[in-house]
C-alpha cells in the first residue's frame, strides 16, 4: 500500500477573464483550455517533457467536449500520449481537478500532472427541447429514408422552443444570486460591507497587476492582457449607486457590483512530487497538503446554498490541529460580496459554531488585512471551473514571495458544495 507523499504546486498559468459577451465571446472552451494550458507547457518546458495526466473540467459543455480535458490536450503543445479526464464540481471543479491530480502524486501513482478548469458563459450550449432530441434520435436511427420521414414527420411547433442553460438550481429554481441573497438577510449582511468588499476586491487586483504579480501566471489571450472585468477606480460611492439586482424590496442589497459577473476564461495548475521537480531542476511554489469537502441541505434544510465552506474549514483545521487563526493568507472565493461575509459572519457567531458546527467555542475572526490580498472573484470575474487554478497558484505564488507559512482556500459551488484545502511552504 502507497503512502503519501508531499504534494509540490510549481506554478500555474491562466489567461486573463473577461466578461461573458466581451472579447472572448467567441472563443470556445477548447480554446482558452489550449491557450492556458499551452502558456503553462511553454513556461515550464515540458513539451519535451512528459507530463503523467491533465486534469480539468467545466460546467457549461458541450456534447461535443465529453472528454474536455482530452480534446485539449490533443490540440495543445502537450505531447498526445497525455491521458486526460474531465471532473465536474460546479465552481469548484479547477480545486477538485487540481486535488484530483494531487492525490495520485500523493500515493506515488503519478509524479507529475496538470489539474485545471475552463468556462465560457457566452458559449453555453443550447440544447433543443426533449421531446424534438427524441424525434431526432428515432430518425437518426432509422434505417431507410422513409422510416426517417415518418419519424420526422413526428416533430410539432413546440418543439423549437430551446433549451437554455439556466444560471439557477435545479431543485429549487431559484437562482445562486436569489440564494445569496436570503443568506445576507438571514445573517443582516449591510449593502455597505458588501460594496467595501467589492472595493477593495478590486483595488487589490489592480495593485497585484501593477506590481507585476501576475507576470508569471498569466499569458495573453486574443489581444487581452488583463482581468477585462477589473475597474481599479471602483468606489463605495459609485457602487452604492447600482440598483439591487437580487432579492426583492428594502432588503435587497445585491447588485452588479457586488456580485461575480458572468464570466469567460481558463486556468492551469502544474503539480509534482518533490522528487520530479528536484530531478527538472524546477523550484517549488508551496504544497497542497489537505482539503475538506462539504455539502449543506439547501433543498429542504434551513442553510444555504452556498454556506457549505463554513462546515468543511472546521473538518479541514480539526484534522490539521489548526486554529482559523493560523493562516498568512486566506483565499475565499468571492462568488458574491454578501456571500463571504455571510460565511465569515457564521464563524464567530457562538449559535452558529454551537448547534452548527458543534462546537463549544466560535472559530474566531479573519483579519480582512489577510484575506483576498491580490483581489478575487469580484474583480477577476468567475469562469466557474477555472477559478480553483486561479486561487491555487495565487497562493502558492504569495506563499512563495513571503518564503513561509500557510494559506486557507475556501469555494463554494453551486448544489450546496463546497471544497477547500490548506496549502503551505
Ligand atoms: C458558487 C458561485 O460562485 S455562485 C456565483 C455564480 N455566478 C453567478 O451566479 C453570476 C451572477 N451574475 C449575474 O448573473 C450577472 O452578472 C448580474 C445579474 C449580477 C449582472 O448582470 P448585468 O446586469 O448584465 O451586468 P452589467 O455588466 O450590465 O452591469 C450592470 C451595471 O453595473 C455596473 N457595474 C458593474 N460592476 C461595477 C463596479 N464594480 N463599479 C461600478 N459599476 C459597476 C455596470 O457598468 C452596469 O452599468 P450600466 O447599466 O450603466 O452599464
Amino acid at each position: 500500500m502507497a503512502t503519501a507523499r508531499r504534494v509540490a504546486i510549481l506554478g500555474g498559468n491562466r489567461i486573463p477573464f473577461a466578461r461573458s459577451g466581451g472579447p472572448f465571446a467567441r472563443a470556445s472552451n477548447q480554446d482558452m483550455l489550449t491557450a492556458a494550458l499551452d502558456g503553462l507547457v511553454a513556461r515550464f518546458g515540458l513539451s519535451d517533457k512528459t507530463v503523467d495526466e491533465f486534469v480539468a473540467g467545466a460546467v457549461l459543455k458541450h456534447s461535443r467536449d465529453f472528454n474536455l480535458a482530452r480534446e485539449t490536450v490533443l490540440g495543445s503543445k502537450l505531447d498526445p500520449r497525455t491521458p486526460a479526464h474531465d471532473v465536474q464540481m460546479a465552481c469548484a471543479t479547477g480545486l477538485e481537478a487540481i486535488v484530483s491530480v494531487a492525490n495520485k502524486i500523493a500515493l506515488g501513482q503519478i509524479e507529475v500532472g496538470i489539474g485545471g478548469g475552463v468556462d465560457s458563459a457566452s458559449d453555453a450550449p443550447i440544447a433543443v427541447n426533449d421531446d424534438f432530441r427524441r424525434v431526432l434520435l428515432k430518425a437518426n436511427h432509422a434505417k431507410s429514408t422513409g422510416a426517417k420521414i415518418k419519424a420526422l414527420a413526428g416533430a410539432r411547433p413546440q418543439h423549437v422552443v430551446p433549451e437554455i442553460p439556466q444560471n439557477s438550481e435545479p431543485r429549487t429554481g431559484l437562482s445562486m444570486g436569489e440564494h445569496a441573497a436570503k443568506t445576507a438577510l438571514d445573517w443582516e449582511i449591510t449593502r455597505e460591507a458588501q460594496d467595501e468588499l467589492a472595493a477593495r476586491s478590486h483595488h487589490r487586483l489592480a495593485a497585484a497587476y501593477d506590481r507585476g504579480f501576475f507576470d508569471d501566471l498569466l499569458t495573453s489571450f486574443q489581444g487581452v492582457a488583463k482581468d477585462q472585468n477589473l475597474r481599479p477606480g471602483s468606489s463605495v460611492e459609485k457602487l452604492a449607486k447600482l440598483q439591487p439586482v437580487f432579492g426583492k424590496g428594502e432588503g435587497a442589497t445585491m447588485t452588479a457590483g457586488n456580485s461575480t459577473p458572468l464570466t469567460d476564461g481558463a486556468s492551469t495548475v502544474l503539480l509534482a512530487s518533490e522528487e520530479w521537480a528536484k530531478a527538472n531542476n524546477v523550484p517549488v511554489l508551496a504544497y497542497l497538503s489537505d482539503i475538506a469537502p462539504a455539502a449543506v441541505d439547501h433543498v429542504s434544510g434551513d442553510e444555504g446554498l452556498l454556506m457549505a465552506p463554513a462546515y468543511a474549514v472546521p473538518k479541514l483545521l480539526d484534522r490539521n490541529k489548526l486554529q482559523l487563526g493560523d493562516f498568512d493568507f486566506y483565499e475565499i472565493h468571492e462568488a458574491f460580496a454578501s456571500q463571504v461575509l455571510s460565511t465569515l459572519k457564521a464563524w464567530e457567531d457562538p449559535d452558529f459554531c454551537k448547534n452548527r458546527l458543534g462546537r463549544d467555542k466560535v472559530l474566531g475572526e479573519i483579519d480582512t488585512a489577510k484575506l483576498n490580498v491580490n483581489g478575487s472573484s469580484l474583480a477577476a470575474g468567475h469562469p466557474f471551473a477555472a477559478t480553483g487554478g486561479r486561487i491555487v497558484a495565487t497562493l502558492a505564488k504569495l506563499l512563495a514571495e513571503k518564503g513561509k507559512g500557510k494559506g486557507l482556500i475556501s469555494i463554494c459551488a453551486a448544489g450546496g458544495q463546497g471544497l477547500t484545502a490548506v496549502v503551505e511552504r
